[in-house]
């Protein structure tokens, strides 16, 4: 054994949810057997992990994984970019700030373009569209004169067909500050799951889309306006927001919006996953992810920083939190040896979201990421996804004892989740099950303490309304009539909290405090352990019975 008294390997179960009802609640609809058994034998209690509980605004604000990954590995809770951004627009240092004065003042010595790109919705996540609203008010303030959108439609953090009500609001607050002297309009979009906004590097070709789009002013679909876009998928599709095309706004044959030298161009999302690549493509001479075909010469802002560690981008708007002390960097600095695996989609949750926005790690020596490349495909058509391999990395390595604190993340209750199909989800479940139950097994060979635990809930969730008819199956067996609207976003549910020791549990219990979140894990991980508590964090959950 290494530093620690015991191994300890904690699981994320991505956006899997603890509720009661099983009305589209895929957890339960699913045959879970091994996280049956795993009830049966370990602690277990459920955990905030939504709003205020993890940083958000309010406790309407779903739980996501950036701020749940961030709570797991930093153990305290930090106000988040929603926030952030909200407080620096409302007590205008957003825009006393030096960024966004001298952006405003390089547009208008050169008799530029301000560029806005961003996600479009309330969602809460990724951005909001009240910041967008408000930087177009304060752009006109500041005098510039000309103001081009790009905007990416959501579908993932709210409702799977909501673009209307977002677009809606757009054009009232562009037609309202419209003028002779303020020209402002949406020259190109897009769904956000074909354009632009990628992340850790799995599919570039979205980002490239964005840019043909965005910059260059091509797509194969072109509209008169957003609102005639919309309509013309509605009529002429079925596809949902996050998957709709590109598509460029025209008029006279020509694109209302391109890129050009001396423009600026500010990304408004505040969270970094998806921003980074975007962010890069706008700012690094050298690019060989994609041809830009053009590369103008820019002023870039992001919404915030988006990678601490590498300074993505180099200009932002409101300052991230500032977490440190995490999890991960006292353990190195306690010489204890650590893994992190997951697929593409989720890798950089476990790695730069768990090390508090940090890309990259502490001391190599010590610590071993593990990446299995995800497939490029619609999650619901293959719900196992990658999780079989990362069980197999893990089991290697805890057949090897080559860690003493482990963090792995399976994506399927999540990804699977997002696409609105309840079947897929369940299967996603099951998938998730069998691996808990290889790991079970693995942690019993190796003396392994073993938390599953969850960054906030999404597949417990499946349908647009609660709790209807729990009691009447048929909304299961009728696959095409009166079926319910899908939901793909997260919810505001509990996640689980399991501690399984092979060695029996039964000299500890688990605090019962309702207020405790997964904020509380990282000190329970140090206790489980036998490592010194951090004062900083969060108490741990773990009694030990007297
Ligand atoms: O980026 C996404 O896919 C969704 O907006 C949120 O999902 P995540 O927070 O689980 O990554
Ligand atoms: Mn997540
Ligand atoms: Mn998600």
């Amino acid at each position: 054994m290494g530093r620690t008294k015991r191994r300890i390997l904690t699981v994320v179960m991505d956006g899997v949810g603890v509720r009661d009802s099983d009305y589209g609640n895929a957890v339960k609809l699913a045959r879970t057997p091994f996280l049956d058994r795993l009830k049966d034998r370990a602690l277990y209690r459920t955990l905030k992990a939504h709003g205020t509980y993890v940083g958000l605004p309010s406790d309407g604000d779903i739980g996501n994984s950036e701020v749940g990954h961030n709570a797991l590995g930093a153990g305290k809770i930090y106000d988040q970019g929603a926030k952030l951004v909200a407080n620096g627009i409302q007590d205008r240092t957003m825009f006393d700030g030096e960024v966004w004065r001298s952006m405003m003042a390089q547009v208008k010595e050169a008799s530029s373009t301000l560029h806005m790109i961003g996600l479009l919705s309330d969602g809460n996540v990724h951005a909001h569209q009240d910041h967008v609203h408000a930087m177009l008010e304060e752009a006109k303030k500041a005098g510039v004169k000309k103001v081009r959108l790009h905007v990416l439609l959501d579908g993932r953090d709210v409702g799977e067909k909501t673009a209307e009500t977002y677009i809606d609001r757009l054009e009232e607050k562009m037609s309202a500050i419209t003028a002779s002297d303020f020209d402002v309009k949406v020259a190109s979009g897009g769904g956000r799951m074909t354009t632009t906004m990628d992340r850790y590097e799995a599919d570039w070709s979205m980002v490239e889309r964005g840019w043909h789009a965005h910059v260059l002013g091509k797509a194969d679909q072109q509209f008169p306006s957003l609102p005639k876009a919309i309509e013309y998928f509605r009529s002429e599709t079925d596809t949902i927001d996050q998957y709709l095309p590109p598509f460029v706004i025209v008029e006279d044959g020509k694109p209302v919006g391109t890129i050009e030298d001396d423009d600026a161009v500010i990304f408004w999302n505040f969270r970094g996953d998806r921003a980074i690549e975007i962010s890069r493509a706008f700012t690094e001479d050298d690019l060989d992810s994609f041809d830009r075909v053009r590369f103008p010469k820019v002023n870039y802002a992001g919404m915030m920083e988006y990678d601490g560690d590498l300074h993505i981008p180099s200009q932002y708007l409101v300052q991230p939190p500032a977490i440190d002390g995490t999890l991960g960097a006292s353990l190195v600095s306690q010489g204890v040896t650590q893994f992190a695996c997951s697929e593409t989609q989720k890798f950089g949750h476990v790695t730069y979201f768990w090390n508090g926005n940090r890309s990259g790690y502490f001391d190599k020596s010590i610590e071993e990421y593990v990446e299995i490349k995800s497939d490029n495909i619609p999650f619901d058509l293959k719900p196992w996804m990658k999780a079989a391999e990362i069980t197999d990395e893990t089991v290697q390595r805890l057949m090897k004892g080559s860690f003493d604190v482990g963090r792995i993340n399976y994506a399927n209750g999540d990804m699977v989740g997002h696409t609105g199909n309840l079947e897929a989800s369940i299967i996603a479940m099951a998938t998730v099950d069998l691996q808990i139950g290889r790991l079970m097994k693995a942690c019993d060979k190796t003396d392994t303490i073993l938390m599953v635990t969850a960054d906030h809930g999404n597949c417990d969730e499946m349908f647009d309304t609660k709790d209807q008819s729990s009691t009447d199956p048929k909304w299961l067996l009728n696959l095409d009539q009166n079926r319910p609207k899908a939901k793909t976003s997260h919810t505001l549910n509990e996640v689980p909290l399991y501690i399984y020791d092979p060695k029996g549990v039964s000299d500890y219990e688990l605090h019962t405090n309702n207020q405790a979140s997964i904020g509380n894990v990282a000190s329970t991980i140090l206790s489980l352990a036998g490592l010194p508590e951090q004062d900083e964090y969060l108490p741990s959950l773990l009694k030990v019975k007297s």
